[in-house]
């Protein structure tokens, strides 16, 4: 009898937390068995070498905006260094359809080859960009889509209050594929529009049957204040496990009492919170990281997600997840080694609860949606020594990277 053909088989590998090395068999998008010598005997159509690397469930980036990604050398042509809305409105206004498919489509394939399985994008929405950040967007998703999931989030980034032409413009965009319904209220001109513009986000959500994923009092500002009636909302809604709150940066400013009831509607309504931590240093006001550990004391799932990437928002990123590990441990104040499970865990296991899914293992039965790297271990490639890595995406190679480096030869070593 002929050895059983499996489409994949990674030998042996490393998984976390455990000795030895395994074997990973994968069969059609799933994972068929994974453990000490579980490809023995297997006659594999493709088979990669781990020679002990960590083999890892894909990461999930839970807050991105494609749209815009890569237009930060455009900033020179439309000026108004000091002023983010004015500018972005200048620069959105040069976008095209072609362009923004061109970018996202470089963004997605990035994101692939860093390891990112699952990944939420924002896309403005409103009077400026109409849809065109919409349809460029999902015309990359759709050539994309093989290499990484996308959900897409309608963000109505010039308010909807303000902005008169956005929520018929959301609308078209929720009935043509857009996954959630995102919202910025901070962003409207009184207190009154801000809840309204809540309660718009609220009813789309509804009206579609869509979760959320908004921007939630994104400045160190004590007077922003959504997030509490977002929870209301979540909570009276039933709405738990489909409510993101990204941002979240004037927690970090209210009173400690304050804080502690608005942190425990939050837990109790189910809604997560992702921080930027990107947002420590960028932009022209000090925007916080919220309060991570007091949000995850009282049971809330906290991710951390990449925010804005080149643009006009954030100069710099490279979508690596081990990246994004290391700003979130250096932002949460972490100083052990232990806190690497702690962020490693926050772009796994909590942004894929964060996005309505479940993050997987590498076990039977579970989806082929894989890393490999180079390391064996989490801290090394925290620390930037991950070297290569290999994504496989639904059971099949799809993108990877290489990582290497070079010195001149150095005289011996002395005796
Ligand atoms: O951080 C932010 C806020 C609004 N719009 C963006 O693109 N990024």
């Amino acid at each position: 009898m002929s050895a059983p053909l499996a489409d994949l088989v990674i030998a042996g590998a490393r998984l976390h937390g455990h000795d030895g090395l395994v074997d990973v068999v994968v069969e059609g998008e799933t994972i068929a068995a994974a453990g000490p010598r579980a490809g023995d005997g297997r006659v594999a159509v493709r088979r990669i070498e781990a020679r002990g690397g960590l083999v890892t469930p894909s990461f999930v980036e839970p807050h991105t905006h494609p749209d815009k990604s890569f237009s930060r050398s455009r900033i020179g042509e439309v000026g108004f260094a000091d002023d983010l809305m004015r500018r972005q409105v200048a620069l959105k206004a040069g976008f095209t359809v072609a362009d923004v498919e061109e970018r996202a489509t470089r963004f997605f394939t990035l994101a692939a080859a860093q390891g990112i399985g699952l990944l939420r994008a924002q896309v403005d929405i409103d009077s400026i960009t109409r849809l065109v950040s919409f349809e460029g967007v999902m015309r990359a998703r759709e050539r994309c889509r093989d290499l990484l999931d996308v959900h897409v989030t309608a963000f109505p980034q010039e308010g909807l209050m303000k902005d008169a032409a956005a929520l018929d413009l959301l609308r078209v965009a929720l009935r043509d594929g857009a996954d959630c319904v995102s919202g910025w209220p901070n962003n409207e001109n009184s207190k009154e529009d801000e809840l309204a513009h809540l309660d718009l986000v609220f009813e789309l959500s509804q009206e579609f049957g869509v979760p959320i994923d908004a921007n939630i009092d994104y400045f160190t500002d004590p007077t922003e204040r959504m997030l509490e009636p977002m929870a209301e909302r979540t909570l009276a809604l039933g709405m738990g496990g489909r409510v993101s709150a990204n941002h979240v940066g004037a927690l970090e400013t209210y009173a400690d009492a304050d804080a502690a009831r608005v942190i425990a509607k939050v837990a109790e309504a189910g809604v997560s919170v992702t921080i930027c931590p990107t947002n420590l240093s960028s932009g022209t006001r000090y925007r916080g990281v919220s309060r991570p550990h007091e949000l995850r004391a009282a049971g809330v799932n906290v991710t951390a997600g990449t925010g804005n990437f080149h643009d006009n928002w954030e100069s710099f990123g490279n979508l690596d997840p081990a990246d994004l590990a290391r700003l979130a441990y250096h932002a949460l104040g972490l100083s052990h080694v232990e806190g690497v499970d702690l962020v490693w865990e926050m772009l796994t296991v909590n942004a894929a609860r964060a996005l309505g899914t479940a993050a997987g293992s590498v076990a039977a039965g579970q989806p082929a949606d894989l890393v490999v790297f180079e390391a064996a271990d989490r801290t090394t490639i925290v620390r930037g020594f991950g070297g290569a890595r290999t994504t496989v995406k639904r059971g099949r190679v799809v993108a990877g990277r290489t990582a290497s480096s070079w010195v001149a030869d150095l005289p011996a070593a002395s005796a």
